[in-house]
């Protein structure tokens, strides 16, 4: 099959094939920099991108971009597609590299560099850095064309039966296989983001949130001067009692001028709303997701839960108009600037800025005492999430008169801070904007007093204090939620913080050790050296001077009296935590070289039982998530046979689902031995070079925990098992 594409560049373009405009796979890093360039997600041209290791799987290429998009400043997220929808995603999905197998038995895999795109033509970076112009199907055909060399054939007899020109055979063949195949599902595409601890302005560029801003501003600000020019038109014609046609022609097209304006902004502030707040949410969550285990533990899990919560806040209240409130500042500007100018300028300017100077500390109040009403409401929060994990303990434990004492309190406390909170809002609302009309009809009593105003002074002095007014209107209405969103992102700021940190990265060592072979029997898989660890810094050393070697198929146990530290070693063998002191080698590596990610895929730990998790999901997913979700169809055979040779089989049979049976807090209820036998499931599928396993087999009975050591011994290639003596 010859797969063509039209070139976009030169004056008369002509077709040329796919060798042209994509890139050999042993030049995806030039295509990975071109592509973070050209798309404006790197500033400039990368060198030095590491070689794939070969030979190249879905895996290994998976862990490459991982390590050579960094140093871009790009993340590339895997993208999973099914075969009938591979059109519309490649429409969706730019800027992106796709893995193209080869098309003809023999040739070679190419590999395409995708950038953003209209909907009828592709864009592709060929490997002459110009810009080819590619039809969806051409490129879909291409990425696709393995699995329908696979499928054709089968069709090719009956379709040659039918007497139908070869266009109509192709696309004939792209229907029937498009129905047959639909929901099979396609890997070998990577989305290129800008990495996400980049800042926060660089990544609302890409989103074109600035130019929204400056949009929703400029036709706000339009809006607001055609409303004016239309008052100063209709205030001369009344003074001068000449109300002629042109004039009121004139006016009603400021009018809708304004209109258009003002219909404008509303459009683009639900586009800013909407922008902001799904930028802060992956920001944040990906802050969530930063944070080191025992910065969590410190403040609480639910303290966390709380501050998460939050974000939902931040980003309603950019969709509540708190751009609107900020605006309103503008609409008293111009209030300001009309009271000056009018008749009395000096003294109702003066009264309208002793005005604003009350709004803004009444305002500043608010915000205090809503930073208190929050820090009692995370306070609360954390106290419930408590509750709900100790509830069996507590209800087995403890007297049922006392369960609610401490809550009690702080809800009482809760209540008279929401209280205070409400009155002081029921003053902003109702005194500020009519309270100032008082004000400024009162400061209008000295100019009347005196020598008579001109009429037009005295009504450019009520355009003032009615404006003033609708600002103030607009400024209270919204300054709740602007008061609430300050203090959010005030408590959100730990997880903004830790959203800066960038993700650790695998290093080219770490790659490379990824893809290579296993370890050879014998050689050094652990090597420590004066190796120890405290948990804080004036703490007490849990682990001192501490010397392991551990080579490849060793089988060790190690035993200890409680509270020795074994756990905690396992912790620093498996890269979970690290040392304080001493020389920790993987297979010669240091932890800085190989990269915490790879470190962790290749030793694998089983923590205590009481430190592990079933997630909420499938059994499958449980079982599966060391290695890769979603899986194969590999992938489920071999975690069933896991699981079986465990002795997890008659559970299975039990689950009226199996694999697929949804397991965890609200799913199926699974025994101790049960859980540790899927912690140990998930450690072997994981296919580590190192496992641990941390008193896995204390739930078993002695004919299972036969059954499940033996399987283990057989499966790990080298093992370290603690347990009590
Ligand atoms: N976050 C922490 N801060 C301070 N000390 C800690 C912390 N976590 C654990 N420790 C202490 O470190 C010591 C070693 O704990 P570790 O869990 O490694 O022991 P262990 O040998 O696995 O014990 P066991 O056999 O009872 O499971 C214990 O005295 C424990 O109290």
């Amino acid at each position: 099959m010859k797969l063509k594409a039209k070139a976009s560049h030169g004056l008369f373009p002509s077709s040329v094939e796919l060798e042209a405009w994509s890139w050999p796979l042993s030049e995806i890093g030039e295509a990975l920099v071109e592509l973070a360039y050209r798309s404006g997600l790197s500033t400039e041209r990368v060198a030095g991108i590491p070689p794939m290791p070969q030979p190249v799987d879905e895996e290994t290429m998976t862990q490459w971009l991982h390590l050579a998009s960094s140093p871009c400043e790009v993340e590339m997220e895997p993208v999973e597609t099914t075969y009938g929808e591979v059109e519309n995603m490649l429409q969706s999905v730019a800027p992106a590299l796709l893995y193209v197998p080869e098309i003809e038995e023999g040739g070679e895999a190419r590999v395409v560099a995708l950038l953003r795109s209209g909907r009828w033509r592709l864009r592709v970076i060929g490997p002459d850095r110009l810009i080819y112009r590619v039809a969806p199907v051409a490129l879909r055909d291409a990425w696709c064309a393995a699995v329908d060399r696979e499928y054709g054939p089968a069709l090719a007899d009956l379709l040659q039966a039918v007497d139908l020109s070869e266009r109509r055979q192709v696309q004939a063949r792209r229907a029937i296989l498009g129905v047959q195949l639909g929901g099979m599902p396609m890997r070998g595409c990577w989305m290129m983001r800008r990495a996400p601890h980049a800042a926060l302005l660089q990544q609302s560029q890409e989103t074109r949130l600035p130019g929204l801003g400056l949009v929703f501003i400029a036709s706000h600000s339009a809006a607001l001067l055609f409303t004016l020019i239309g008052w100063r038109l209709m205030g001369h014609a009344a003074i001068h009692e000449r109300f002629v046609p042109g004039w009121l022609w004139g006016w009603a097209l400021l009018v809708l001028t304004a209109m258009v304006f003002q219909a404008l902004a509303a459009l683009t502030q639900g586009w800013l709303a909407i922008g902001v707040g799904s930028l802060l949410k992956r920001r944040l969550l990906f802050g969530s997701l930063q944070l080191q285990p025992e910065e969590i533990r410190h403040q609480g899990i639910g303290q966390f839960l709380g501050r998460i919560l939050e974000i939902e806040t931040v980003s309603q209240v950019a969709a509540a108009g708190g751009f609107g409130v900020l605006l309103s500042g503008l609409q008293l500007l111009a209030a300001l600037g009309l009271l000056s100018l009018g008749a009395g300028g000096g003294i109702l300017a003066s009264a309208f800025g002793i005005w604003s100077v009350v709004v803004g500390l009444l305002l500043w109040r608010d915000l205090k005492l809503h930073e208190i009403w929050a820090q009692m409401y995370r306070d609360m929060t954390n106290d419930l999430v408590e509750r709900m994990v100790g509830h069996r303990t507590r209800l087995a434990q403890e007297a049922s008169e006392h369960w609610h004492d401490d809550e009690d309190a702080l809800l009482s406390q809760y209540l008279d801070q929401t209280a205070r909170v409400d009155r002081l809002q029921v003053l902003i609302q109702a005194v500020l904007p009519h309270g100032w009309l008082v004000v400024g009809l009162i400061g209008l009593i000295p100019v009347m007093l005196g020598p008579p105003p001109s009429l037009v002074g005295l009504a450019i002095s009520l355009g003032g204090i009615m404006l003033a007014n609708q600002a103030l209107t607009q400024l209270v209405a919204g300054a709740p939620s602007l008061v609430m969103a300050v203090v959010a992102w005030k408590q959100l700021q730990p997880l903004h913080e830790a959203a800066k940190r960038p993700m650790e990265a695998t290093t080219v060592e770490g790659g490379q050790l990824a893809a290579g072979l296993r370890a050879e029997p014998g050689e050094a898989i652990i090597r420590a050296r004066g190796l120890s660890f405290r948990y804080r810094e004036q703490g007490r050393y849990v682990l001192q001077d501490c010397h392991v070697d551990i080579r490849s198929g060793d089988r060790l146990l190690l035993e200890g009296g409680s509270g020795g530290g074994k756990s905690t070693l396992a912790a620093l063998l498996s890269g979970l935590r690290q040392s304080s002191g001493g020389i920790l080698l993987f297979r010669g590596y240091d932890r800085m070289t190989l990269g915490g990610a790879t470190w962790r895929r290749q030793v694998v730990s089983v923590p205590q039982f009481h430190e592990n998790h079933v997630f909420t999901g499938t059994l499958a997913f449980n079982v599966l998530m060391g290695r890769r979700w979603p899986p194969d169809i590999e992938d489920m055979i071999e975690a069933e046979a896991v699981c079986r040779q465990l002795g997890l089989g008659d559970l299975l049979e039990r689950m009226p689902a199996g694999m697929q049976q949804m397991v965890g807090e609200s799913g199926w209820r699974l025994s101790h031995g049960e859980r540790s036998r899927i912690f140990i499931a998930r450690a072997l599928l994981q296919g580590a070079e190192l496992m641990i396993l941390d008193e896995s087999f204390a739930a078993l009975d002695p004919a299972t925990l036969e059954q499940a050591l033996n399987y283990v011994f057989e499966r790990s290639p080298t093992l370290l098992v603690i347990a009590h003596p």
